[in-house]
């Protein structure tokens, strides 16, 4: 057994969380060597329900799982945490985009950003997932000077993740086959599925389908608009596939990504692909011993170019509205 991993989950009394921290205290984040203590946030009106969660963590009797703490006050809760999940803020409702909860969501990751800065270990690693998850960990990156910016990330690994399952369908291959997967740009309804660089069975995977219109119309809007489609169907939004996913992207950073492929991260832009330097972006990334980097050197055709642009323009739109509310300072 290594030392204890500090992980700290926000939005602890939500509906990710209920599939989130059970998965994270079997052990499915860190592996079956490593111990894990729970730090958990909640705003005080949830405290109550949280500690209900926490019964039932106790009821499993998880033997990996060391400790749990819960608190509503961030720099206790962050306090020599190494790994950050910043969950909790409000979710959209029906007929929402997720830039509409700016305004809601927005200053929680300030103070979060702030606490981050001032508590957390020096090894910390931060993912958010609450919504609109690229510009919140804009924020918070941004309200956390002492902290290398390569510690931030925003999820995209749950659309990489639908893309992957339609692209298997589409072709009649295993989820497995399906490799090189990128989401580019903002997690939204802009963001770009990119099937010319990924492969099906070792092969080009447009080429693979061959079916440029099945691409365009039904391929790239069903993976930009699943998140609309669960609202939709289940009445709130995705939960158990936000709490995989918000999972496989940390274990892949921590762990890395295997030879042959990559995963899709929402990481802060060095300019590469003509993205604006300090947005934070979807890219296609390897990972190893807990450090990023943005795969290099892949050709942009027209059609890819036009996408990637359309999302970076919104999300240099949402910097420019929170720079605006003095959430982050220009
Ligand atoms: N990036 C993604 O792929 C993805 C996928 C699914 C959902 N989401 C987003 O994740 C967020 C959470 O979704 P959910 O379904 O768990 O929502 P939920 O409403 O069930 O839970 C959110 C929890 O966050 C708590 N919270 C609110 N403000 C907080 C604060 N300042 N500090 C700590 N906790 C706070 C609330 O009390 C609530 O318990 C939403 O913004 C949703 O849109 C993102
Ligand atoms: O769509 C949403 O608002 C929730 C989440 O971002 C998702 O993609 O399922």
């Amino acid at each position: 057994m290594t030392t204890p991993v500090k992980v700290a989950v926000t939005g602890a009394a939500g509906q990710i969380c209920y599939s989130l921290l059970f998965r994270i205290a079997s052990g499915q984040l860190l592996g079956p060597d490593t111990k894990v203590q729970l730090r958990l946030l909640e705003i005080t009106p949830a405290l109550k329900a949280l500690e209900g969660v926490v019964m039932e963590l106790d009821d499993c009797a998880f033997p990996l799982l060391d400790s749990v703490e819960i608190s509503d006050d961030a720099n206790t809760v962050f306090d020599g945490v190494n790994v950050a999940m910043l969950v909790g803020a409000r979710p959209r409702g029906k007929g929402m985009e997720r830039s509409d909860l700016l305004e809601a969501n927005g200053q929680i990751f300030t103070g979060q950003g702030k606490a981050l800065n001032d508590h957390a270990a020096d090894d910390v690693r931060i993912t958010v997932t609450g919504n609109p998850a690229n510009t919140n960990a804009l924020i918070a990156m941004h309200n956390a000077p002492d902290i290398p910016t390569e510690r931030f990330s925003a999820l995209t690994r749950l659309d990489h993740n639908r893309a992957l399952t339609q692209a298997a369908q589409k072709a009649s291959v295993s989820t497995p086959e399906v490799t090189k997967m990128t989401i580019w740009g903002n997690h939204s309804a802009t963001q770009y599925p990119d099937l010319f660089h990924a492969e099906i069975g070792g092969r080009n995977a447009a080429e693979v389908i061959g079916d440029q219109a099945w691409i365009e119309n039904d391929f790239i809007p069903t993976v930009a608009q699943r998140g609309a489609a669960i609202i939709e169907a289940r009445g709130s939004s995705s939960a158990a596939s936000a709490a995989n996913a918000t999972i496989e992207h940390t274990r892949l950073w921590l762990q890395g990504t295997p030879e042959g492929d990559w995963t899709s991260m929402a990481v802060r832009s060095d300019g590469s692909y003509g993205v604006p330097e300090g947005l934070i972006s979807s890219f296609p990334v390897t990972t190893k011993d807990g450090d990023w980097e943005i795969v290099q050197g892949l050709e942009i055709d027209e059609f890819s170019r036009g996408r990637i642009d359309a999302s970076v323009a919104e999300l240099t739109e949402e910097r420019d509205t929170v720079t605006e509310k003095g959430l982050i300072q220009g």
